[in-house]
């Protein structure tokens, strides 16, 4: 079932899902709990009532990073980009960074095991317990790998639905000189994402973790979309 996040000033959640900001809500606490008790002594990660977890999901240019930045500047998560991540690593020309570069610019999916990797070398090394992973998990493959590596789900998982020509448009002008944002590789990473991204947001709108946002509109239009899912989650609605 979807979360469909409405308008600024109307309930996010279907009524016929009342229970989801409670849930949240007690999430939350749960964490702030263990996170008070355990933040800073050894193996701290590896329990895994300290992690409060969002996947942000969405097409290549859906504004998946646009709005981490106005979550963390919100609410104080640690955004980790996993496309951000693997760039980094080509940078650092690392021995994978051929085969990274190569899996980009063809708009594939990196193995599974790659991507965890990077992932859960930045959350052991960071302080916050409260994580955002942008544009991960990206197929089946990837959330499996994630759930058996880090031993943990999400608490909560964004999906901003945007039309295909929006994505395009957005792409074609991001100007951050990206070898992928170009009409060839768009194209590409459309028909991967269209073939593997449905499976995810199944298994989590099953497990009632889902919000699905309207990604049309202005930044700050989407992000009161967004905003009250994390509003619930600190118990400030
Ligand atoms: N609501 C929006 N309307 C128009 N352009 C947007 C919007 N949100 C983001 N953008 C722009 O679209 C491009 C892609 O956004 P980005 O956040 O990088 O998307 P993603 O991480 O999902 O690929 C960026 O140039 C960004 O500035
Ligand atoms: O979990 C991931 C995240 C990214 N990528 C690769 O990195 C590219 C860029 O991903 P990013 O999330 O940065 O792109 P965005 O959706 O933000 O445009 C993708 O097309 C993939 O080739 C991947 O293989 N696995
Ligand atoms: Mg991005």
């Amino acid at each position: 079932m979807w979360r469909r996040a409405a308008s600024l000033s109307s309930l996010i959640f279907s009524s016929s899902q009342p229970l989801r900001d409670q849930q949240g809500a007690y999430s939350l606490k749960a964490w702030k709990f263990f996170c008070a008790d355990s933040s800073k002594g050894a193996g701290y990660f590896s329990k895994e009532k300290n992690l409060f977890i969002t996947f942000v999901l969405g097409g290549p240019g859906s504004g998946k990073g646009t709005q981490c930045a106005k979550i963390v500047e919100n609410f104080g998560y640690t955004h980790l980009s996993a496309g951000e991540l693997l760039r980094r690593e080509i940078a650092s020309n690392s021995e994978d960074g051929a085969m990274l570069l190569d899996t980009i610019k063809e708009g594939k999916i990196v193995p599974s095991e790659v991507t965890v990797k990077l992932i859960q070398k930045e959350m052991e090394s960071c302080g916050n317990c409260k994580f955002l992973i942008d544009g991960f998990p990206r197929n089946e493959e990837n959330r499996i790998a994630f759930e058996q590596i880090i031993g943990a789900e999400p608490n909560n998982v964004l999906f901003f639905d945007c039309p295909e020509e929006e994505m395009i448009k957005r792409v074609l002008s991001r100007n951050e000189g990206r070898v992928d944002d170009n009409i060839d590789t768009i194209r590409k990473r459309l028909k991967v994402f269209a073939a593997s991204h449905h499976p995810v947001i199944e298994h989590y709108s099953k497990k009632g973790k889902l919000y699905k946002i309207d990604a049309i509109g202005t930044e700050d239009e989407i992000f009161e979309r967004v905003r009250p899912v994390f509003a619930a989650c600190e118990g400030a609605q």
